[in-house]
Parts: C-alpha cells; sequence; structure tokens
C-alpha cells in the first residue's frame, strides 16, 4: 500500500501556512504500515510544493512514489531528487482530480523520450493509464516498468456497474503482466471498494490517498478537541 498525502498538503496550503506538514504525515503513514509514500507534484503547486519532495527524498524509509505530468520542467525536477520511482499521470489545471489515464497511444514518441530520460538516470517508472488494452500495449512499448490502473471508473460506478469496470480492471492487469509490466493500481479507493481490486492477481501496490486522510481528520477529532481543551487550562 503505498499512500498519497497529497491531501495533508491541500489543508496546508489553504492558509498558506506550515500544518500539517506531509513530512510528519509520511511518518505516521510509514510507523502505520505504508509500504510506500505517493505524491502528486502538480505544475500549479495546489497542494505538495518542491520543498516537501525534497525533504521526503530524505525522511522516506519505504519508497517514495512521484507522481508528475511528464513535462521537461517535472523531468528536470525528478532527475535532481531522485526519488525511487515515478508515476507520470495526465494534468488539466482545471480539474478537480485525476480524470483518467494518460494517453500513450496518441504520444506515443514523446512518452518513449521521458520514460528514457528516466529510467536512464536508474528510476523506474510507472504510466498512469486507463485499463485499456491498445493503452497497455502502448506502455510495454515505451518499455516503463510498471503500469498504474486507473481505478477512478470502478470508485464512481453504481453497484450494478463496478462488477463490469472490475472485470476490466482484471483483464487489464492480465494484460499488462503478459506484456512484461508490473502492474499498480490506484485512485478514488475507499475502505469499502479495496478489496476486491486488493484481489486482482498481480495486483503489486495500491496507491490511496483521499479516503485515508478524510478519515484520519474525522477519527482523530476528538483528540484534537481534548487536547486543545487541556491546553487553555493549562496552568
Ligand atoms: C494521479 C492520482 O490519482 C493522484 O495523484 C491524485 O490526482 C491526487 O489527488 P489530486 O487529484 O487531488 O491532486
Ligand atoms: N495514484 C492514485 C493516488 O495516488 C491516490 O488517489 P486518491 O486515493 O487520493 O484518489
Amino acid at each position: 500500500m503505498g499512500v498519497n498525502i497529497d491531501h495533508i498538503a491541500t489543508l496546508r496550503q489553504a492558509r498558506r501556512t506550515v500544518e500539517p506538514d506531509p513530512i510528519a504525515g509520511a511518518v505516521i503513514a510509514e510507523l502505520a504500515g505504508a509500504d510506500g509514500i505517493t505524491v502528486h507534484l502538480r505544475e500549479d503547486r495546489r497542494h505538495i510544493q518542491e520543498r516537501d519532495v525534497r525533504l521526503l527524498r530524505e525522511t522516506v524509509r519505504t519508497h517514495l512514489n512521484l507522481e508528475m505530468a511528464p513535462t521537461d520542467e517535472m523531468v528536470t525536477i525528478a532527475l535532481e531528487i531522485k526519488p525511487d520511482y515515478i508515476t507520470l499521470v495526465p494534468e488539466r489545471r482545471e480539474e478537480v482530480t485525476t480524470e483518467g489515464g494518460l494517453d500513450i497511444v496518441g504520444q506515443i514518441e514523446r512518452m518513449t523520450k521521458v520514460v528514457g530520460q528516466l529510467q536512464d538516470a536508474g528510476i523506474p517508472v510507472s504510466l498512469f493509464i486507463d485499463a485499456n488494452p491498445a493503452q497497455i500495449e502502448a506502455s510495454a512499448r515505451t518499455k516503463a516498468v510498471f503500469v498504474e490502473l486507473h481505478t477512478g471508473c470502478y470508485a464512481d460506478a453504481c453497484t450494478e456497474q463496478q462488477d463490469k469496470e472490475l472485470e476490466v480492471l482484471s483483464a487489464g492487469s492480465k494484460l499488462a503482466l503478459d506484456a512484461g509490466l508490473r502492474v499498480n493500481a490506484g485512485h478514488g479507493l475507499t475502505y469499502w471498494n479495496v478489496y476486491p481490486v486488493a484481489c486482482i492477481e498481480g495486483m503489486e501496490e495500491l496507491n490511496i490517498g483521499h479516503t485515508i486522510i478524510s478519515r484520519a481528520v474525522l477519527v482523530g477529532l476528538e483528540r484534537a478537541v481534548r487536547e486543545m481543551k487541556q491546553a487553555m487550562l493549562a496552568t
């Protein structure tokens, strides 16, 4: 399980202050059993900042997965910071959250070049794609090590459609494995929908963020209120 800590930084950036610090969040997530820490350095810097990625590079004890758009600016940053692996993701500035996978088929030359630049520097690359046979086949052609299957459609599906979306993910995972790719998945997974995806054969890592941070806010609130009351009464 890779814990995505972007959403801690979203809260910090809402006030442009220093708390909550995602670096502290990463330490707690690792102590609680996270196998990796994921951050998405967006071009608009709406949550994670370069300072966070640099500090995480020094403090993360599991592995650091940097999600980023396949732009020259991001490649320069990544080559300098050298995370343990990189997940290339599509980005649109106006989007509320990532809306789908990369179009590898439509930009195969660009993607192959970026994958080569990063992997030649010793950083394995994962491509965030929809579980679509053409995209999987094109991903294998870029020589990327991993794909991350976008689980957003599965997560958003109504109950009747969810089995169908799960089947798409299972078939995509099998196709990717057969093409020599390693398989991760993520986006929109929750405590209620994660189990069937975790059971897909060959699934290596699930990257999960929003549901964990949302739950943390609620289950931690009682203690936070108590501690403030104590702080007011302390002599
Ligand atoms: C690619 C992906 O699914 C995550 O990086 C997600 O996008 C993070 O959350 P935001 O979309 O809120 O940046
Ligand atoms: N790549 C998916 C990810 O890192 C977490 O997405 P979400 O759980 O915050 O939707």
